[in-house]
C-alpha cells in the first residue's frame, strides 16, 4: 500500500549520497537495520543501505528525589513477598519519563535481565468505552506489528482481577525521548541524520501498511528516539485496520488526530473513504520539520490548515475539487483565490535537492506493496457495540498474550487462575503515586486532561483477502480468541463449564436475546476451529467459515442497534 516505492527512493538517495561524500560516512555501528521481522515472525533481510549518522542530543529528564523510606520499605517486603512468583518484583520503577492524556511513563529496571523498561500506567481504563477500546486496540495492534522501527510491548503486568480491574500497566522498551524533543533541542542536523530518519519511518510505515493498518496519528511526539538516531513509531490508539480493497465508509467526526500533521482531505471529511495515503503526508510534514526545525503547517484551525497547506502546495484542481465530498469543504475551497504551487527549493533553502524531490513524491499513492494484512478477526470488535465488561474481558485476554501459562488455562477454562499468580499491580499503584506527585511538583505540571478518543465506527463490506496465507497461525488464533472473549459466557454458564460445549455442535438458537445469539455466534464459531484441523487448510480456517462469522457478526450488530 504505502511507502516502498518511497523507502526505495530513499535508498536510491542514500546510495547516490554515499558515493559523492563517501569519506564522511563512518563504518556501520549496528546491524539492526538489516534484518526485520516478518509478520509470521520470520525475518526479512533489508540491506542496511548506509552508516549511522553522528548521536544526537536528547535532553536529559528530571530526576525525582528517591522514593521515601516507607517506599522503600514497602519494596523490600513486596519484593520478599513476591519473589516465589517473580511477577511483581520484576520491574523496579525509577523515575517518572512522560506523561499523557493516557498515562503516565515511568523508567524501571527488569530486575530479571537487567534491562531499562518504560512501564506505562493507564488509570481508570474502563471509565469510558471508547478509551478502553482505544487501550485495547493499541496494545492488539503492538502485539500484531513487530519491527524495529515500532515500538515494543514486552509485558502487560496481571491485573488482581479479571472483572473488576481498572488500571493496567504495559511494559515498553525504554527509549530515551521523542523526535519532537530531538527536532527541538537538535539545530545542527546533518543531511545524514534527515536520511537515516526518514529512511527508519519509512521503514515502519511500509510495514504497518502492508500489514493493513493506518496509524492516523503520526506526529514528532509520537516517535521515541535515542541518541543514538534510533528512531520508533508509538501511540498507535488512533490506528485502524482496513479490512479488504472494497469501500469502507469511515465516520470520522470525532477524529482527533493533531491537526498540524493531517493531510487535507481530513480537514473536513473530503471523501468517505482514506487511504494510507494519510500516514504518508503526516511523514512528509514530519520530514519537512526534520529538514527546518519548524513545523511546516501550523495551523491554529481546520480553515487555516488548509489555507496554509494551498499556500505551499497551490489550491486544487477542478477536477480534484469535484471529488470533495463535503459540501463546506468543497465551497470553501472553490471560492478561494487561486493560488500556485511553491517550488519546494524557495521554501526549503538549505535542504539537499534530492531529499525535496522525495519530499515532493511522498503526496504520490501509487508505490504501495501490501503483504501480510493482520488478521480482521483481531479487530472485528472495531464491528460492534460494546459494554465496558466486553472491553474488560478482551483486553484481559490481551493481556494473558503476556502470561502463557495462564493463557493456556484460561483456554482450557480456568476460572480462578489468578490466585496463583499474584498481582504485582497494588505495589505498582503506591510507586506511581509517589513518583507522580514529584513528577508534577517538578515539572509544575497539572495531570493532561484524556482527549476522548475518536471512535469510528467503520461499515466494511467483508471480501476475503486472498494473500492471506502466510496469517493463517494468526487467523486462528484470532478467532479463537474472538471465541474466548469477544462477548463473555452468560454468567450462568461461566462456572465451572466448558464454555464450547455450552453451545453443542455450535447450534445457535435464534430466538434467544440478540447478545446471547453473539455470544453463541463468536463460540460456535471456536468450536469450528478447534476441531478445524481436518479441513481442506491443514492449519487454517476456511474462507466460508470467516463469511459466516461476519455475517453473524452483522446480523448481530443489526439487532442490537
Ligand atoms: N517506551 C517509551 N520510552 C520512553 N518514553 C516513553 C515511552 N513511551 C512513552 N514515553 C513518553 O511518555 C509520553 C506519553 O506516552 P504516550 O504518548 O504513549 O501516552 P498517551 O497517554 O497515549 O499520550 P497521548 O496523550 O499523546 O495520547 C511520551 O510522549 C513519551 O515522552
Amino acid at each position: 500500500m504505502a511507502g516502498g516505492g518511497v523507502v526505495d527512493g530513499v535508498r536510491r538517495w542514500l546510495r547516490r549520497r554515499r558515493g559523492r561524500t563517501a569519506s564522511a560516512y563512518q563504518p556501520l555501528r549496528s546491524s539492526s537495520l538489516a534484518r526485520h521481522p516478518g509478520g509470521d515472525g520470520g525475518l526479512e533481510v533489508v540491506p542496511g543501505p548506509f552508516a549511522l549518522p553522528a548521536a544526537i542530543r536528547v535532553p536529559a529528564r528530571n530526576s525525582p528525589p528517591p522514593p521515601d523510606a516507607q517506599l522503600r520499605n514497602e519494596r523490600t517486603s513486596d519484593m520478599e513477598f513476591f519473589t516465589e512468583y517473580g511477577e511483581a518484583s520484576q520491574y523496579q520503577i525509577q523515575e517518572v519519563v512522560g506523561k499523557g492524556s493516557y498515562g503516565v511513563v515511568a523508567a524501571a529496571v527488569d530486575t530479571h535481565t537487567g534491562e531499562r523498561v518504560a512501564i506505562k500506567k493507564i488509570n481508570d481504563v474502563f471509565e469510558h468505552v471508547s478509551d478502553a477500546i482505544r487501550i485495547l486496540r493499541e496494545i492488539k495492534v503492538l502485539r500484531l506489528l513487530r519491527h524495529p522501527d515500532i515500538v515494543v510491548i514486552k509485558h502487560i503486568m496481571l491485573p488482581p482481577t479479571r472483572r473488576e480491574f481498572r488500571d493496567i500497566y504495559v511494559v515498553f522498551e525504554l527509549m530515551e525521548s521523542d523526535l519532537h524533543q530531538v527536532i527541538e533541542a537538535n539545530h545542527d542536523l546533518s543531511p545524514e541524520h534527515h536520511r537515516f530518519f526518514l529512511y527508519q519511518l519509512l521503514c515502519a510505515l511500509k510495514y504497518i501498511h502492508s500489514a493493513n493498518v493506518f496509524h492516523r496519528d503520526l506526529k514528532p511526539k509520537n516517535i521515541l528516539a535515542n541518541s543514538d538516531c534510533k528512531l520508533k513509531i508509538c501511540d498507535f490508539g488512533l490506528a485502524r485496520v482496513a479490512f479488504n480493497d472494497s469501500p469502507s465508509t469511515i465516520f470520522w467526526t470525532d477524529y482527533v488526530a493533531t491537526r498540524w500533521y493531517r493531510a487535507p482531505e481530513l480537514c473536513g471529511s473530503f471523501f468517505s473513504k482514506y487511504t494510507p495515503a494519510i500516514d504518508i503526508w503526516s511523514i512528509g510534514c514530519i520530514f519537512a520539520e526534520i529538514l527546518t526545525g519548524r513545523p511546516l503547517f501550523p495551523g491554529r484551525n481546520v480553515v487555516h490548515q488548509l489555507d496554509l497547506i494551498t499556500d505551499l502546495l497551490g489550491t486544487p484542481s477542478s477536477e480534484t475539487l469535484s471529488r470533495i465530498r463535503n459540501e463546506n469543504a468543497r465551497g470553501y475551497l472553490t471560492g478561494m483565490q487561486r493560488k500556485h504551487p511553491i517550488p519546494f527549493s524557495h521554501k526549503f533553502h538549505n535542504a539537499d535537492p534530492l531529499a525535496l524531490r522525495l519530499l515532493e513524491r511522498i503526496s504520490k499513492l501509487s508505490r504501495e506493496p501490501s503483504r501480510l494484512p493482520v488478521s480482521k478477526f483481531e479487530f472485528e470488535f472495531e464491528r460492534r457495540k460494546l459494554t465496558k465488561d466486553d472491553v474488560r474481558e478482551m483486553i484481559y485476554r490481551e493481556i494473558l498474550e503476556y502470561h502463557p501459562q495462564m493463557l493456556q488455562e484460561y483456554i482450557r477454562g480456568g476460572e480462578q487462575i489468578s490466585f496463583l499468580y499474584p498481582s504485582g499491580v497494588d505495589r505498582f499503584k503506591r510507586q506511581f503515586a509517589h513518583l507522580e506527585e514529584n513528577y508534577s511538583r517538578g515539572e509544575r505540571s497539572t495531570p493532561l486532561r484524556r482527549q476522548h478518543a475518536s471512535l469510528p465506527r467503520e461499515r466494511v463490506c467483508s471480501s476475503v483477502d486472498s494473500n492471506n496465507q502466510d496469517s493463517d497461525n494468526e487467523e486462528r488464533r484470532a478467532i479463537s480468541s474472538i471465541a474466548r472473549t469477544m462477548i463473555s459466557p452468560p454468567r450462568s454458564q461461566e462456572k465451572g463449564k466448558n464454555r464450547a460445549s455450552a453451545y453443542p455442535n455450535g447450534i445457535i438458537n435464534l430466538n434467544s436475546n440478540p447478545k446471547i445469539y453473539l455470544k453463541s455466534a463468536s463460540i460456535s464459531a471456536s468450536t469450528c476451529i478447534i476441531r478445524g484441523n481436518k479441513g481442506p487448510k491443514e492449519n487454517g480456517i476456511s474462507e466460508d467459515m470467516e463469511e459466516v462469522v461476519y455475517e453473524l457478526s452483522d446480523n448481530v450488530t443489526r439487532m442490537l442497534s
